[in-house]
């Protein structure tokens, strides 16, 4: 997960690919409560884990869940109906699919324990998102629900009261699903001597929600009779029974943003989607109609899908998107890409959610340039033939997050020249870790870009100038990749020195370089399968690296490889000649230095630290010679590139050498402060 302040996004360019997709929010959350209620252990496989499942599971675990988590697997212990603590104070951050559902059962459950008394809130969104038709139709049942800030919204406290269940339990349904689906998933614990019906009022939407909420309670042994979208009976004696175990499939909700994906980028091979398909109980699969409507040719196998680009330009849809009012933002931002304007409608329900979606959709597209017409429940999208290089709010919504990452791929848009390419800033991308934490790794193993268009950063510098430290913390705050070209040169050196091949022997160590298996994990180096990280810091490594990196004919093996380093979203690239010879037309060039005598104190307290004793004198004049060798060598010597910014941190601490190299960075990228 990109835990950072914001992600660019570079002009990205093909798809192709396979993506194996989180479980479902809807699935798992409604599992686990379900498991939660009965009485056994149920297995979960492939529950999701995100922000919205953590706090349904922190939830549970107070109520008396014993909860373990093993692999793909979840192992959930019901509290069957007795919740363990009397009393609890529930935080469920921003989920609805816990805070709804959570609000009914302990409602219910507190009228049967006499005493009982349970606090249900979360973050401040979620104070804001209405609940009010839920409390009433629980008020109307006979359960004691207070608003503890606002009425009608969290936090609530449910406290006693007395079930009548005379009459049927009626509420409204067209604000959110999710209050019928919460009284549906709490009111068997209350349908034991008699059937208990349910009335909807008014419109129900989001009906698909409803139909996976009553497919999981068959599931476990509650065979709801559904009347219409009006009556739903639950019927007398209903006991939850865990069906042992249960598989979460893929969440078809993410499944939009690749979905898109391939109808926009998935030009020469299909980018396919594991773990949802045809066989899917969840609504959101119909995006794939959508989808298919705005040009995407689509595979569907039970449980994969494989995209591809059909149209091109989409062709723009009038859609009512009732049925699928997540995955319907995701048209939004396809419509930029389609060859007339597309609308999208019966969507009030968006502005109720992580935040209002029109307004921040509508908002967001038109920093792009978009035009676009926002209504109390319908969105129309103009398609854009000039985007604008934007920085995203992303509103704490991981939709939002999402779906406008796919305005990177600007550089295709048919209405545009296929030259003018802007890149994209999605603030706060962690947002998306409500529902697809690594979001954006999915994306990025995906998708292409020109090499020309993913950002390098440079540092060279000479020894011990902090360079290494320095790009390690520039890329950690740009999410961006890090190249050590240092250590290309030791582990070369060590390859050789294993081979037998002398520092003299120009060819022979260029065939080293050329025949290393390499691989990188993080700060580790592994050749031939073994970490030899630590190996590489050995003096005499160091010093035959020193000597072979004269070579031209080394240089030039490892010039692939390091070119190899350069992938999205970006790179921080440190060593002698990153700005000069590997990477010339980097976006920032930095010439790192430091006074000898500012080294060789940095050198001497990293010798004491490993309990080495050494003299500052000779440190200082060991770094002067190595400085005038590095200068004066025939082959790569250290020079600053023509272009490169000269950074000195004799006197400047590390967070503020890195804040200086960010904002060197951000003055030359094309984002207003918006
Ligand atoms: O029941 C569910 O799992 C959900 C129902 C929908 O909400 P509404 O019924 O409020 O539209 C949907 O937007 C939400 O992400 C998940
Ligand atoms: C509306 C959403 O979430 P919630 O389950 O919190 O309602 C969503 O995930 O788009």
């Amino acid at each position: 997960m990109y835990s950072i302040p914001y992600l660019d996004l570079p002009p990205l360019g093909h798809a192709a690919g396979t993506v194996q997709l989180p479980g479902s929010k809807s699935i798992s959350n409604r599992l686990l409560l379900l498991a939660g209620l009965s009485e056994g252990t149920t297995t979960l496989v492939d529950l999701l884990d995100s922000d919205d499942t953590r706090v349904m599971l922190a939830a549970l675990r107070t109520l008396g869940c014993a909860i373990v988590q093993d692999g793909r697997l979840t192992r959930i212990t019901g509290f069957a109906g007795r919740p363990q603590v009397a009393s609890a104070e529930l935080f469920l951050g921003n989920a609805g699919t816990a805070m709804r559902p959570l609000t009914a059962a302990l409602a219910v459950l507190a009228t049967q324990q006499g005493g009982a008394a349970y606090t249900l809130g979360g973050v401040k969104r979620m104070h804001e998102r209405p609940i009010g038709d839920l409390v009433d139709a629980l008020r109307g049942l006979g359960c004691t629900v207070d608003c503890l800030g606002t009425e009608g919204y969290p936090p609530l406290r449910v406290a006693g009261g007395t079930l009548d269940l005379a009459a049927p339990v009626k509420v409204r349904g067209d604000v959110s699903s999710q209050f019928l689906t919460a009284l549906l998933l709490a009111l068997p614990l209350a349908a034991t001597d008699r059937a208990v019906t349910i009335e909807v009022v008014g419109e129900l939407i989001s009906k698909p929600y409803i139909e996976i909420t009553l497919n999981l309670l068959a599931r476990f042994g509650i065979a709801v009779e559904r009347q219409g979208w009006e009556r739903f009976v639950i019927p007398a004696g209903s006991r939850y029974v865990t069906p042992g175990e249960v598989h979460v499939e893929g969440d078809a909700s993410s499944a939009s943003y690749f979905i898109a994906l391939g109808a926009i980028a998935g030009v020469d091979a299909p980018v396919r989607i594991e773990g949802v398909g045809a066989a899917s109980i969840q609504g959101d699969i119909r995006f794939k109609e959508a989808a298919e409507a705005m040009g995407a040719v689509v595979h569907a196998e039970p449980n994969a899908l494989e995209i591809r680009r059909g149209a091109w330009p989409l062709k723009a849809i009038d859609l009512d998107c009732n049925h699928i009012p997540d995955a319907a933002m995701t048209l939004a931002v396809m419509a930029l890409y389609a060859d007339g304007p597309s609308t999208l409608r019966n969507i009030a329900s968006w502005r109720v959610k992580e935040t209002d979606r029109i307004a921040a959709m509508a908002c967001e597209l038109r920093k792009l340039g978009a035009t676009v017409e926002e209504g109390e429940d319908f969105l129309r999208v103009e398609p854009l033939a000039r985007f604008q290089p934007a920085s995203i709010h992303t509103y704490d919504d991981h939709r939002m997050a999402m779906c406008l990452s796919l305005a990177a791929f600007n550089r295709l848009n048919p209405a545009g020249d296929g030259e003018h390419a802007v890149p994209v800033r999605i603030l706060d991308p962690k947002c998306v870790a409500k529902t697809f934490p690594d979001y954006f790794e999915a994306l990025f193993s995906v998708v292409e870009a020109r090499a020309a268009d993913i950002p390098v950063i440079t540092i060279d510098g000479p020894t011990a100038s902090g360079k290494g430290t320095l790009s390690a913390s520039v890329a950690a705050q740009l999410g961006w990749h890090t190249l050590d070209s240092g250590s290309l040169y030791r582990v070369t050196a060590l390859a050789a020195r294993r081979a037998g091949v002398s520092a003299d022997d120009e060819q022979g160590l260029a065939a080293t370089a050329r025949a290393m298996q390499l691989r990188f994990e993080g700060v580790r180096v592994l050749l031939a399968g073994e970490d030899v990280s630590d190996e590489l810091r050995d003096e005499a490594v160091g010093m035959m690296a020193s000597r072979i990196s004269a070579w031209p004919a080394v240089r030039a093996a490892l010039y692939d490889l390091q070119c190899g380093f350069r992938q999205l979203p970006g790179l921080v690239a440190d060593g002698r000649d990153m700005g000069t010879v590997i990477f010339p037309d980097a976006g920032l060039k930095i010439f790192l230095t430091a006074t000898a005598a500012a080294r060789a104190e940095r050198r001497l307290n990293q010798l004491i630290a490993k309990g080495i004793s050494a003299s500052l004198d000779d440190l200082r004049a060991d770094l002067e010679a190595r400085d005038e060798r590095d200068r004066t060598r025939a082959t790569a010597p250290l020079r600053p590139a023509e272009d490169a910014l000269r950074l000195d941190n004799s006197q400047l601490g590390i967070e503020a050498s890195v804040q200086q190299v960010v904002a060197w960075w951000n003055a030359r990228q094309p984002f207003d402060a918006r």
